[in-house]
């Protein structure tokens, strides 16, 4: 019998289009996956542990070893620059970076101030763009620092729009696509390569399939 995989879920968005995916591929996730509030869930038919992290943090648990498997968001991958393997595009929770502003916003201000929850993705784009720019961090609600004069721009996810033009804020720039990635740790890669190849395989089958 092989080893149980421990599998770093994110909490939140990306969770219900992973496990409708993993369920696509073929593996029988209870109910329990559904509606639950516990953070470790285990599948012992499947010999999967399942972990349920914040989306920032799922690099981190990857990267330490205590999960030998994760889904991240692109975006949190750039962020996070953590000592993983990228092995897939699951192509799911699609969405895009983009720098936002009040209409007519101009480039005039030295240093001017950006707001993110993306404080070395943003101030990495902003350098490549030769622009100097002060870097404020925030958690969450990121369109409101224009509205309230904490900021000049923002960097943030956008995907349907509704956010920024509701709060009257225009995008800017687009800076990146984002869709969630499958990462692994790399010694894990060498330790269970045969039943790593197999969940990659099985999950880029549905993957590609649904491309075709
Ligand atoms: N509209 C969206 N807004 C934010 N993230 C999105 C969106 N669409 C897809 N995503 C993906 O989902 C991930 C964030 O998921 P979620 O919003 O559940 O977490 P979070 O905002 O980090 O958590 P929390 O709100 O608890 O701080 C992002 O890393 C991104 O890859
Ligand atoms: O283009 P839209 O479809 O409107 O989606 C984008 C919005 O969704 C996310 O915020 P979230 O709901 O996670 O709230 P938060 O900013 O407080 O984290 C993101 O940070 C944007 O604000």
């Amino acid at each position: 019998m092989s080893e149980v995989l421990t599998v770093a879920m994110p909490k939140g968005r990306i969770f219900e289009e992973a496990v409708e995916l993993l369920r696509r591929a073929g593996y029988r996730l209870p109910e329990e996956f559904d509606d639950s509030r516990k953070l470790i869930l285990d599948v012992e038919e499947e010999n999967l542990r399942f972990i349920l992290a914040k989306p920032m943090d799922v690099p981190t648990y990857v990267e330490h070893g205590v999960a030998d498997i994760g889904v991240a968001g692109k975006d949190v991958m750039i962020e996070e620059e953590r000592d993983v393997y990228e092995v897939l595009d699951l192509k799911i929770s699609a969405c895009y970076l983009a720098v936002a502003g009040l209409p007519g916003y101009e480039k005039k201000d030295i240093n001017p101030k950006v707001a993110s929850k993306y404080p070395n993705l943003a101030a990495q784009y902003f350098k490549e763009q030769g622009e100097q720019v002060e870097m404020i961090k925030l958690n969450g609600s990121i369109e409101l620092a224009p509205l309230i004069g904490l900021a000049d721009r923002i960097v943030d996810i956008v995907s349907t729009g509704r956010t920024l033009k509701e709060n009257g804020l225009v995008e800017l720039e687009t800076i990146v696509p984002i869709t969630s990635r499958l990462i692994v740790n790399p010694v894990s890669y060498r330790m269970k390569d045969e039943q790593i190849d197999q969940m990659v395989e099985r999950l880029s089958g549905v993957v590609e399939g649904e491309q075709a």
